[in-house]
């Protein structure tokens, strides 16, 4: 199930079960006879119902979807105008589901910061209107449901976010892994063809990687691998990212750098990599093919094929060298 649709259904799940609390407690007041909480209950109802209809209506777009912040801060503010203007004690437990709700359907910070604004004036008017400890027990218990809420959605969050990165991420070499490479290259492209920017790329590989792991070892060839995506971190710039492909090679995403850019930067890679004396090793060097995108570049797959014959041709020519391979022209 995508993020999109999962929080579409959480917020229409907790908009609906919202709506059906609210509405029976409408029906309560309507039995007992009191039509100011009834109609109070009934406009938070419809404020909540609206919610529903809003979270379907705008299903594709529920991961910034502003108009929750508009409801629920009218269902917020509600509870808040009612403390205010009627003498009904039990008004305040219904902002316990309120207070769910808004830590629910809004991102973690809006969701506690819209919450505190309605427990802190909620606060002081329970303590004017009620016996001191009436209220500490109230206003203890909403802030122990907003704690323990908020707890509970940042772990959360947290820990989709350590999924998210242990998807995208290589184990051995901390860098991002071939999985997200694509997905990152065609996103890069589509944003160089709308603003017009240069997007380069760059294929790295080892050289004599089979012969390093016969004389050294697997383990070892393992560990220059680490030890050069370290230092290839150090290299780029912010905005650059890399990925570590199969066995010894490496793929380099260089948005905003045109080819005068690309050739600078992997010569500045093949010199500090060549000058560097590697731990167990000694010294080692790469071979990169470089490219930068061209006129029939709209896709991922013939920019990656160009850098990757790039890397080939260096490696043709000798190890510890650099190739560019030219894409058509782009008209400007
Ligand atoms: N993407 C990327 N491009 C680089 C990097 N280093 C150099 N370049 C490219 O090479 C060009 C010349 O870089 P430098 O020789 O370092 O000169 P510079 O004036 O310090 O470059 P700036 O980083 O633009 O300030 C830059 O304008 C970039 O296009 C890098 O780490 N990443």
């Amino acid at each position: 199930m995508t993020e999109t649709r999962l929080r579409t259904w959480t917020h229409a799940f907790g908009y609906g079960i919202a709506c059906l609390f609210i509405f029976t407690l409408a029906m309560q007041n309507l039995r007992y006879g009191f039509y100011e909480l009834f109609y109070l209950a009934t406009g938070m109802a419809l404020l909540t119902l609206a919610g529903v209809i809003y979270t379907v209506i705008y299903r594709r777009h529920q991961l910034s979807a502003p108009g929750h912040l508009i409801i629920l801060s009218g269902l917020n503010s509600g509870i808040l105008a009612a403390l205010l203007t009627m003498e009904a004690p039990g008004i305040s437990h219904w902002a316990m589901p309120l207070v769910v709700l808004n830590l629910l359907i809004l991102p973690l910070r809006q969701g506690v910061a819209l919450s505190l604004l309605l427990l802190i004036p909620m606060s002081v008017i329970l303590f004017l209107r009620q016996a001191p400890a009436d209220a500490v027990t109230i206003i203890g218990g909403l802030f122990i449901l907003l704690s323990a809420a908020a707890l509970y959605i940042w772990h959360y969050d947290h820990m989709a976010q350590s999924a998210e990165d242990l998807a995208i991420t290589d184990p051995l070499t901390g860098a991002h892994n071939a999985r997200f490479l694509d997905e990152t290259l065609q996103k890069e492209i589509s944003r160089a063809i709308a603003t017009g920017h240069p997007l380069s790329v760059i294929d790295l590989s080892i050289d004599y990687a089979d012969e390093i792991a016969d004389l050294h070892g697997k383990a070892q060839v393992q560990g220059l691998f680490r030890h050069m995506t370290e230092h290839l971190f150090g290299v780029i710039r912010a905005g650059d990212t890399l990925y570590t492909l199969k066995d010894t090679q490496f793929f380099l995403i260089l948005p905003f750098t045109p080819e005068e850019g690309v050739r600078v930067i992997a010569e500045r890679i093949r010199r500090t990599i060549a000058e560097q004396t590697w731990p167990v090793v000694g010294k080692a060097t790469v071979s990169l093919g470089c490219t930068t995108r061209g006129s029939g570049d709209t896709r991922t797959d013939t920019l990656r094929k160009r850098a990757q014959e790039a890397m080939a041709e260096a490696h043709r020519r000798g190890p510890d060298s650099v190739w560019f391979s030219a894409g058509e022209a782009i008209e400007t």
